[in-house]
C-alpha cells in the first residue's frame, strides 16, 4: 500500500503554518527530525521544520531495500568543480532533498565510529562528545531485532547484547537472506588475516570482518527511516510538532546578532516569507547546505561574504572548510566459476529476481532484504593490517608541512584545526586504533575499496546570493599524497583477499583498467586518479565544532560563534569523519543535543 503525504495538523503549507514557534529547525533529516521529536516531547515547546524536500510518497525504491532507488529524492544540479587531484574530473554530489533527508534514501548502512574517533573529537576541544558520553545516546537512539540464532550460525552474524538497545526509535537488524559468494569472501579474508570481529559497533571494538547490521523495521523488512521513527510515530500526539516540507530556508534573521527567525521560499521558486522563533534557530540542512545558509547570513569567512556584499554578522572563516567525505573506488573483476545467485543474477535473471519478491512479500527469507548490489559481509581494516609499512607511511606523512595541503589563502586558523585534525588521525593510523578503510565484495562483478579517514581537505561556498543557486563543492580528494598511498594499501589487501584460495576457486580476474599489468605502488596510483570517486555522500565537518583559534565554527554545546540563539545540529558540526558510517552518529549526536537543550531551557523531565 502506497502511504502519500500525511494530511493532519502537523502537517502545515504556507498559509497555515504559524508566524512564531519556540524551535525552528532548518532541514528535516536525520539530526532536523530528532530534534523535532525530542523537543516536542514537552507540549509547552512549538517546533516548526522547514524541509527543502517533500514526503516521500512510501515508493518500493524507498521501502524496499532490494529495490533501492535512493535518486528518487537527490538534491538536483550538484555537481563538483574539477577536481585536480583526480585528473581534473568532475562530479555529482549526491546528498537528499526529501523529509528525512539521507535516512530515507541512504544505504542503510549501520555503523557507529570507533571509540577513538570520538574521543579524538574530545580531545580538539570538544567536552561532552567522547565515546562514553555518546554511549548512553547511541543505546537511547536504537532498537534492535535479534536475528534468529541458526540463521545467526549460518551467516556468521554476532553482535554483544551489552552494547545493543531494544526500546529506541531507530529499528535495526540483518536482512534475512545472504549470497553464497559471501561464504567464499568471508574464508578468504580470514586467511590474509583479517579475524571475525564480534561486535562493530561495541566499545574499542577490533577492525576485522563482520556481518553489517541495517536499519531495517522487523518483520517487514522496510527501511527504518528518520521520517518513520521520528515523525510518523510520534505526530498523532504531537500538535506542537509542524512540518513545512518543499520548502528552502534562505536566511537566518537577527536583531542585534541574536537569531530571531529564518526567511524562506517554496523550493520550486517564488517569494520570500518570514517565521520567528522564541528560543532558538537549529540548523539541521545537512554537510553541503548548513554552511550555505550561514554564509548567506553572513555568517562566514570575512573576504567571501564581502565579494558578494553581504553584510558580515559573524566572520568566521571555518564556515564551509574543512569539508570532508569518504570516497570510493570500485574495482571491477572478471569470474571464470563464480557461484549463483549473486546479485548479478537479481538484477537480470527476472525469473529469479520474481521468485525472491514474492518471497519477500511472504515475509520469507529474500534477496530484497539487502540493497540491491551490495552483499552482506565487510573487512574494517586498520593501516597495521593492509599493509606492514604502516610506520614509513606514517612517518613520511608526518614530515610533510601540513599548509602544503591546503589553499595557499587557507585562514590562519583553519590552518592550526587541520594541524591538530592531522596530527589525531596519523596517531590513530600509527596505533591501529581505529580502521582507515572498508574492503567489500557485493558477490558480484566488482569489490568496493572505501577510504575512511582522508586528510585531505576540501570546501564549500557560496558564489551567489540567490539561496536556490547551487553550492560550488571542491571535495579536493587526493590533494594530500598520504591518500592515495593509504588507498594504494587497502587497494594491495583487497587483492591479497582475491588471491587467497577461497576467492581463487571463483576464478577472478581483475578487470581493466586495474588488472595484473599494474605492480607498482606509482602504477597502482595513477590509475586511481581516473578512478576513485570523491563521495560516499558522507560529506561532512563544515561548521566543525572546535575552538574558534582551531577554524571552528560551533561550541560545544553546538552554539555557533559570535551570535546568540543558533545552533548547528547535522553532521556539519562533526571536526572528523568517523570509521563508520554517518546514520548511527547522527541520530546519537542529535538525541545528546536535545537532552542539552531540554537541560539548558528547563524542558520536559529537566525540571
Ligand atoms: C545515497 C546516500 C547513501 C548513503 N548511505 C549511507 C549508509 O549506508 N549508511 C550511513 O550511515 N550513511 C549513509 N549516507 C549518509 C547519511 O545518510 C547522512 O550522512 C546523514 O543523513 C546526515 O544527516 P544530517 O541530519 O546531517 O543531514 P540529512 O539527513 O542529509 O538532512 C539534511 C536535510 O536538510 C534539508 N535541507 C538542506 N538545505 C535546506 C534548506 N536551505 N532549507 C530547508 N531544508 C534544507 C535537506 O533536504 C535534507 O533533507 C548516505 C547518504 C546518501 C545521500
Amino acid at each position: 500500500q502506497p502511504r502519500l503525504v500525511p494530511r493532519h495538523a502537523t502537517v502545515v503549507d504556507r498559509q497555515t503554518v504559524n508566524s512564531n514557534y519556540t524551535f525552528i529547525i532548518a532541514g528535516g533529516g536525520i539530526a532536523g527530525l530528532t530534534l523535532a521529536d525530542r523537543l516536542t516531547e514537552d507540549s509547552s515547546v512549538t517546533v516548526l521544520v522547514l524541509e527543502a524536500g517533500p514526503f516521500d510518497q512510501g515508493q518500493d525504491g524507498i521501502l524496499i531495500p532490494g529495490a533501492f532507488a535512493p535518486y528518487l529524492y537527490f538534491w538536483p544540479n550538484l555537481v563538483t568543480v574539477p577536481q585536480v587531484g583526480l585528473n581534473d574530473r568532475s562530479f555529482p554530489a549526491i546528498c537528499a532533498q526529501v523529509v528525512g533527508g539521507g535516512s530515507t534514501i541512504n544505504a542503510m548502512v549501520f555503523l557507529r565510529g570507533a571509540t577513538v574517533d570520538y574521543d579524538g573529537w574530545e580531545s580538539l576541544g570538544n567536552p561532552r562528545h567522547s565515546w562514553d558520553d555518546l554511549f548512553p545516546y547511541f543505546l537511547k537512539s536504537e532498537n534492535f531485532t535479534r536475528p534468529s540464532a541458526s540463521f545467526a550460525k549460518a551467516g556468521n552474524i554476532s553482535w554483544d547484547e551489552a552494547v545493543r538497545a531494544h526500546k529506541g526509535p531507530v529499528k535495526y537488524s540483518y536482512p534475512n537472506y545472504f549470497y553464497p559468494g559471501s561464504a567464499n569472501w568471508w574464508n578468504a579474508a580470514k586467511s590474509v588475516g583479517l579475524e571475525p570481529v564480534k561486535d562493530p559497533n561495541a566499545p574499542n571494538s577490533k577492525n576485522g570482518i563482520f556481518w553489517f547490521p541495517t536499519v531495517l523495521d522487523v518483520p517487514s523488512m522496510t527501511r527504518s527511516y528518520a521520517r518513520r521513527n521520528h515523525y510518523d510515530k510520534v505526530i498523532t500526539s504531537r500538535p506542537n510538532y509542524h512540518v513545512l516540507a518543499s520548502n528552502t530556508v534562505s536566511k537566518i534573521l537577527f536583531r542585534n546578532k541574536q537569531a530571531i527567525g529564518v526567511s524562506y521560499l517554496p523550493t520550486a521558486g517564488g517569494t520570500a516569507s518570514s517565521v520567528y522563533a522564541s528560543k532558538e534557530v537549529i540548523l539541521a540542512a545537512g554537510g553541503l547546505h548548513t554552511p550555505q545558509i550561514l554564509q548567506l547570513s553572513g555568517i562566514g569567512p570575512k573576504k567571501l561574504l564581502e565579494k558578494l556584499s553581504i553584510p558580515v554578522v559573524a566572520d568566521l572563516p571555518g564556515v564551509g572548510q574543512n569539508l570532508q567525505d569518504q570516497p570510493t573506488l570500485e574495482v571491477p573483476y572478471n569470474f571464470s566459476a563464480n557461484v549463483i545467485p549473486n546479485p548479478g543474477t537479481f538484477l537480470t535473471n527476472a525469473t529469479y529476481n520474481a521468485e525472491q519478491r514474492a518471497f519477500y512479500d511472504a515475509h520469507q527469507p529474500s534477496a530484497y532484504s539487502i540493497i540491491a548490489t551490495l552483499s552482506t559481509n565487510i573487512a574494517r581494516v586498520s593501516l597495521q593490517q593492509a599493509t606492514a609499512a604502516y610506520k614509513q607511511m606514517v612517518a613520511q606523512a608526518r614530515a610533510r608541512n601540513p599548509a602544503d595541503s591546503l589553499p595557499t589563502d587557507v585562514d590562519a586558523t583553519v590552518l592550526e584545526g587541520y594541524k591538530a585534525q592531522r596530527k589525531l588521525i596519523l596517531q590513530q593510523f600509527e596505533s591501529g586504533s581505529a580502521a582507515i578503510g572498508n574492503l567489500h565484495w557485493g558477490t558480484a562483478d566488482s569489490a568496493l575499496i572505501y577510504l575512511l579517514k582522508p586528510l585531505s581537505r576540501g570546501s564549500v561556498n557560496i558564489n551567489s546570493t540567490d539561496p536556490l543557486a547551487p553550492v560550488v563543492i571542491d571535495y579536493r580528494t587526493a590533494t594530500d599524497p598520504a591518500d592515495l598511498q593509504v588507498y594504494t594499501a587497502l587497494f594491495r589487501k583487497n587483492r591479497q583477499i582475491f588471491a587467497a584460495r577461497n576467492m581463487q576457486v571463483l576464478g577472478p580476474t581483475e578487470a581493466s583498467p586495474f588488472g595484473a599489468q599494474l605492480t607498482t605502488d606509482a602504477q597502482i596510483a595513477t590509475v586511481m586518479r581516473n578512478q576513485v570517486n570523491p563521495s560516499n555522500s558522507h560529506q561532512c565537518c563544515t561548521a566543525a565544532m572546535m575552538p574558534r583559534k582551531l577554524g571552528g565554527v560551533v561550541s560545544s554545546e553546538h552554539e555557533v560563534y559570535g551570535v546568540k540563539g543558533l545552533r548547528v545540529a547535522d553532521i556539519s558540526f562533526w571536526p572528523t569523519e568517523v570509521s563508520g558510517a554517518p546514520t548511527a552518529t547522527m541520530y546519537a549526536s542529535a538525541e545528546l543535543l536535545a537532552d542539552m537543550i531540554k537541560k539548558e531551557y528547563c524542558l520536559d523531565d529537566y525540571c
